[in-house]
């Protein structure tokens, strides 16, 4: 994704710079009034029988698009396994992110997201629509991070360079398989859409989550869904906090199965063009009182300018009711920075 184009969808929402500069967690002692949630209801679920934790699909097994789509129709979310990621690269990823939230806060508000960018250090963007700040910091990579590394670390910014950008190519290769798998699942017609019908683009997020000294009164991100086509995320495997709010049980806790197991949720761009056959999941972060959680998201979909239009399989082009109208990913983009969850009921039919 061109950081420009990205920028474009969010140019006309600018956010104020109280809206981005995360607190200095390292200097605090105590959680602030401004971050100070209502009581979290933050008791985990326990998996068992009648609340299986959520799929683990093999991407060598051989019916992998069968899989995928049912967890995608039910969950929303699975993880993965055998997908082909080095776990050295993941430490690596971890290590340069955990080197970079260990700089000082003057250092790193030197590559401070601006008020209408996509790329730097800052807030999640959904900060202005909640009354209190989250536990959190963030740093959202597109393509090269030079600019910004070279600010950091004037004589030591390959490392940082070469292994961000690695990691986003594995990643990016790795979710076009995965949408391959999951517009098979929804088995277009050969005149509509097929993937070779978009050009894609990702981001890349490192989320930090610092030690908080009242983890029952904060949230390290407040419920929402991820805007893209999907989502992967790797996190530690000693440091669970990803929840899931699912029907009839509530937040429930998403456990790493190990460590090479990667998450994946469905965005709201997949949620209207399975035409709502696939929702977008629903999340929130916790945090911890010892742990300092560090998770890597990539967020994958299509370029800003392509349309989305709900696909309706062959099989069911006839009676089959559309649910959304076509929609534009920047119009759709500068559409949720406005407007959050409403969006849906905007281009609701
Ligand atoms: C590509 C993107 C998805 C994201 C906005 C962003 O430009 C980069 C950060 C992403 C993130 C991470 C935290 C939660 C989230 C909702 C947010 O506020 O920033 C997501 C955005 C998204 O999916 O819309
Ligand atoms: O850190 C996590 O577990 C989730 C991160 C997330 O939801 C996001 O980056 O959008
Ligand atoms: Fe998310």
């Amino acid at each position: 994704m061109a950081t420009s184009t990205l920028e474009e969808a969010y140019k006309e929402n600018p956010l104020s710079l109280q809206h981005i500069l995360p607190i200095d967690f390292q200097s605090i002692q105590e959680v602030p009034n401004s971050h100070l949630w209502p009581k979290i209801n933050n008791v985990l679920t326990s998996h068992n029988d009648k609340n299986p934790n959520v799929p683990i699909i093999d991407l060598l097994a051989p019916n992998v698009v069968e899989l995928m789509g049912h967890a995608c129709k039910t969950w929303g979310i699975f993880q993965v396994v055998n997908h082909g990621v080095s776990l050295e690269l993941f430490d690596e990823v971890e290590y340069q992110a955990r080197r970079f939230f260990a700089l000082p806060a003057e250092q790193k508000v030197k590559v401070m997201r601006s008020t209408s960018g996509a790329t730097g250090y800052g807030t999640a963007r959904i900060t202005p629509f909640f009354s209190k700040f989250m536990w959190h910091e963030g740093f959202t990579i597109m393509d090269s991070p030079l600019d910004h590394a070279k600010k950091l670390w004037p004589h030591d910014y390959h490392k940082f360079c070469d292994v961000m950008e690695n990691y986003q190519k594995k990643m990016k290769v790795l979710s076009f398989q995965l949408c391959l798998f999951i517009l098979n699942y929804l088995q277009p017609s050969q005149d509509q859409h097929s993937i070779n019908s978009f050009e894609f683009a990702g981001a890349l997020q490192l989320n930090s989550y610092p030690c908080c000294p009242n983890p029952n009164h904060a949230l390290g991100l407040a419920p929402h869904t991820d805007s893209l086509f999907l989502t992967i995320l790797h996190q530690t495997n000693n440091t669970k906090g990803l929840q899931i709010l699912k029907k009839d049980q509530g937040w429930t806790s998403i456990a790493p199965v190990s460590n090479d197991a990667l998450i994946v949720n469905v965005g709201d761009l997949l949620h209207i063009l399975s035409n709502g056959e696939f929702p977008s999941v629903y999340h929130r972060v916790l945090v911890d009182q010892t742990k300092h959680r560090v998770s890597l998201a990539y967020f994958f979909g299509p370029q800003v300018d392509s349309m989305i239009s709900p696909l309706v399989s062959s099989k069911d082009n006839d009676g089959v009711v559309l649910k959304y109208r076509n929609v534009k990913v920047k119009e759709y983009l500068g559409l949720k920075a406005k407007h959050l969850e409403k969006v849906f009921s905007m281009i609701r039919f």
